[in-house]
């Protein structure tokens, strides 16, 4: 049993790393035609293959060997039964029809003998299986369920980030924030700037709660956000992330993904502040239309405006955006904005950006720089400052002006 569990967990993590690599060659096709890396990629995948081959050949041998072993037991047991009846009818012991009798009920034993050692093998098998199972329905939930959590959101909607300390796990002993301390007010638009790698989807990631910091805390108003219920939390909050999933579904499911119930009054400003409506009333089904891999294909400008009908469709009071409109164009991204603003009044939201026409009429501006506040205010408080946000944008005001 412990030789085959150790087997069947070595397969799977060889399984798991076949099937992660395929799907990242699947998806990453056009880029390995690109680089002629047809080759070196299809051996890496031919590595694995032949370790998954050689788990097989050892877990098959594995089973030949249990039914050997029950083969073994069930022929040696026999042949000892002979043994002994034939020694006592020579001994006198028992009569020839005596011995007969029981040659025939041995014989008539050892099927469900066989069986029962087949069903052990596949008792064994169906163990392994349920343990692995196990595994995931006993995971800890994000939540911890002996506590009490909030399902209503502060007075005060600011949120403060206080001494947040963060490192992804897994990334060596870095630290992506030391004692960051920041605040997002209530019902303001603020922007986070700042060069590549500087933290600014990281705090996204950790306002919407997928990873826990270190230390420090985050406050919504005078309440801990670990105080709040996680999902009523992210119901709260409209999100678009650069990780944001199209599924393939309809572009209506793809905008109202949990509701079975659909608001068509939320849904009309959902399409309108997205400004999707001209690319639905130009596809046959309209709303209706499948989209996704098993679908219609999309460009990259239409799935960010799915993206902002879907986090817009949640109604929400807190809105995070990443780059949710860089691949629009510019006359697209200009109404998009526009009609946010409109939607985003009395709304908490941040948005992480690199343009220039997205930041520059925000409330406050927040630089960061390798996971520090290096400067603070409005755009123009920033730009007759000259540092930090000056040097970031200064191209893009030299094309504006
Ligand atoms: N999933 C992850 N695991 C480990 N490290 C990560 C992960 N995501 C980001 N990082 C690291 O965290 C740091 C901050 O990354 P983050 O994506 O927050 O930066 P950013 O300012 O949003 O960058 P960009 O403008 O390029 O999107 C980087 O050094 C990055 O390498």
């Amino acid at each position: 049993m412990r030789k085959r569990r150790e087997l069947d967990q070595k397969r799977f993590k060889i399984s798991s790393e076949n099937q992660t690599y395929l799907v990242e060659m699947i998806q990453s096709i056009k880029d390995i035609k690109l680089n002629n890396a047809e080759r070196q990629k299809r051996w890496i995948w031919e590595g694995i293959q032949a370790k998954l081959l050689k788990f097989r050949i050892q877990s098959l041998a594995l089973s030949q060997y249990q039914s050997l072993g029950s083969i073994a037991i069930n022929q040696t047991k026999g042949i000892l039964i002979s043994y002994f009846s034939v020694r006592a009818v020579i001994d006198d012991e028992i009569s020839f029809g005596a011995m007969m009798s029981i040659q025939y009920i041995v014989g008539m034993v050892s099927s469900p003998v066989e069986s029962l050692i087949g069903f052990m093998q596949g008792y064994q098998d169906a163990k392994i299986s349920v343990e692995r199972i196990n595994e995931i329905y006993e995971a800890a939930s994000e939540e911890d369920i002996e506590r009490e959590y909030l399902r209503v959101l502060p007075k005060c909607r600011t949120i403060e980030l206080r001494n947040i300390s963060f490192r992804y796990f897994g990334s060596g002993s870095e630290l992506i924030f030391d004692q960051l301390n920041l605040k997002f007010y209530e019902g303001r638009t603020t922007a986070i700037v700042g060069p590549s790698g500087s933290g600014k989807t990281t705090i996204l990631r950790l306002l919407m709660r997928f990873y826990s910091y270190e230390s420090g805390d985050i406050f919504i108003g005078n309440k801990k956000l670990d105080s709040i219920d996680f999902s009523f939390w992210r119901d709260s909050c409209g999100c678009v992330l650069q990780e944001n999933y199209i599924y393939s579904d309809t572009i209506l499911r793809n905008i109202v993904i949990d509701d079975d119930f659909i608001d068509s009054e939320r849904l009309e400003i959902a399409i309108r502040v997205s400004n999707l409506s001209g690319f639905i009333d130009n596809e046959p089904f309209g709303l209706n239309t499948k989209i996704g891999t098993s679908g219609k294909g999309i460009s990259q400008g239409q799935r960010q405006r799915i993206m902002i009908a879907r986090a817009v469709y949640k109604n929400p009071s807190y809105i995070f955006l990443d780059e949710a409109t860089s691949s629009l164009d510019a006359n697209n991204e200009k109404e998009i904005i526009e009609n946010f603003h409109k939607f985003c009044v009395n709304r908490t939201v941040v948005i992480v950006a690199h343009r220039l026409s997205t930041v520059r009429y925000v409330d406050n501006i927040i630089v960061l720089d390798k996971g520090k506040v290096v400067e603070e205010g409005t755009h123009n408080d920033l730009v007759s400052l000259r540092g930090k946000y000056f040097e970031l944008i200064k191209n893009q005001l030299e094309l504006c002006d």
